[in-house]
């Protein structure tokens, strides 16, 4: 079947909106976004001005309609021409996916991060994210993938993807100090597992470029480096492109700053990682790259050509959690057994996604009817997983 035949026999799938009260989308937009509001208003000692936009921006998110972006905004055309079909609707009648990415552009807007001023560049997620490294509860993570090394390189690419995957779960030690073990535990929560398929673009000595698309920081960020450094020291890739978001985003998304503070963290706790790692971004073999299109309301068929020719250049491009994965596949109400490798045909160059499912969006799990039987709970609270690849 030709690449166009498959988009011709996909279904066609709706996208996702958040127009029904109670559902997790309308929460996430009625509850969610205010919530984050408080967090941020409490998070700096703002002066009345930005607290009056963070105010009128809590209102704006549950009852408002979406408007231009302040003619002045750096980035005012190119929201001009995304919110142009949706101008005057309600945020919960637009698709759910344009509505987050539009909130946390207006948060952006409002705490003045990319104004002229004092406030210009402060990520108001910071305390979020600086709380969550200072966990001392990360030492034992970060003790037990420290263990990692000296293992076979097999061992160590399954626990490392098996961490990276699990990474917002609070239980990476368990999780690598017995991998093959844990492996098999946490297969059972696996809705889809190419692992076989994953390890077969990863052998020893093959080189190449692998791109991973980073989701959260911290927590997650530091299994994402520690994947990282088993790729290069064991010859699964020559070189690794690190893919970060170039502004706050979702809370807790990764950017460089967040990588340098991971970094930092890693000096106490693993010198030899952090050693390795710093040495890698100096010769090349470690690359961080950013894009504006990364906080773009936009999925990932919408690419610019500068990422597309990344990913069509490296031999496998690892996207990783949740929103990532609904860029990837489309936020739609896709049957779950909609084919993976149907969904993400488009997509330039082998791909693989590391998600933990933290909303509605499936495909390429066929077997799922007796958990959906249950209700839709299962697919939110990020206790089931995947890992698909599409060669
Ligand atoms: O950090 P992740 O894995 O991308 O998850 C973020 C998820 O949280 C939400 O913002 C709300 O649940 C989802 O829309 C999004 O997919």
């Amino acid at each position: 079947m030709s690449a166009t035949d498959r988009e011709q026999a996909l279904p066609d799938a709706p996208p996702i909106l958040s127009d029904v009260p109670g559902s997790f989308t309308w929460r996430v937009l009625h509850d969610r976004h205010p919530a984050i509001i408080e967090q941020v208003t409490a998070a700096f000692p703002y002066p009345p001005r930005i607290r009056a936009a963070l105010a009128r921006l809590a209102t704006d998110a549950v009852s408002g309609t979406v408007e231009p972006l302040p003619a002045d905004a750096h980035d005012a055309a190119d929201w001009a021409r995304w919110s142009a079909p949706y101008l005057g609707m309600s945020w919960y009648d637009v698709p759910f996916l344009w509505a987050e990415n539009y909130f946390y552009r207006r948060l952006l807007e409002a705490v003045e991060y990319f104004r002229p001023g004092p406030w210009r560049g402060l990520d108001p997620f910071t305390p979020q994210k600086s709380a969550e490294l200072a966990d001392p509860a990360l030492d034992a993570d970060l003790a037990a993938l420290a263990g990692l090394h000296g293992r076979p390189a097999e061992e160590q690419l399954t626990a490392a993807v098996d961490a990276a995957l699990w990474g917002n779960r609070a239980d990476l030690a368990t999780r690598v100090s017995d991998p093959d073990a844990e492996h098999r535990k946490q297969a059972a929560d696996l809705v889809a597992d190419d692992s076989a398929a994953l390890r077969g673009f990863l052998t020893p000595g093959t080189g190449g470029t692998v791109c991973l698309v980073a989701d959260n920081a911290g927590r997650e960020l530091i299994p994402d480096l520690v994947l990282v450094d088993v790729l290069l020291r064991n010859g699964l890739a020559d070189r690794v492109e690190l893919h970060l978001k170039p502004q706050p985003y979702f809370v807790s998304d990764a950017m460089l700053h967040d990588l340098l503070s991971c970094l930092r963290r890693l000096a106490d706790a693993e010198p030899a990682l952090r050693e390795r790692l710093w040495a890698a971004q100096r010769d090349g073999s470690l690359e961080v790259v950013t894009d504006a299109f990364y906080c773009e309301p936009l999925s990932y068929h919408d690419l610019p050509e500068e990422l597309a020719g990344r990913f069509r250049a490296a031999k496998l491009t690892i996207v990783k959690g949740d929103l990532n994965y609904r860029r990837l596949v489309g936020d739609r109400h896709w049957p779950a057994a909609t084919p993976f490798a149907a969904v993400t045909g488009y997509f330039p160059g082998a791909v693989a996604a590391l998600r933990t499912l933290k909303s509605e969006v499936l495909v390429g799990a066929p077997d799922v009817a007796a958990l959906d039987a249950a209700g839709v709970g299962w697919r939110l609270d990020g206790t089931h997983g995947l890992i698909q690849v599409r060669g």
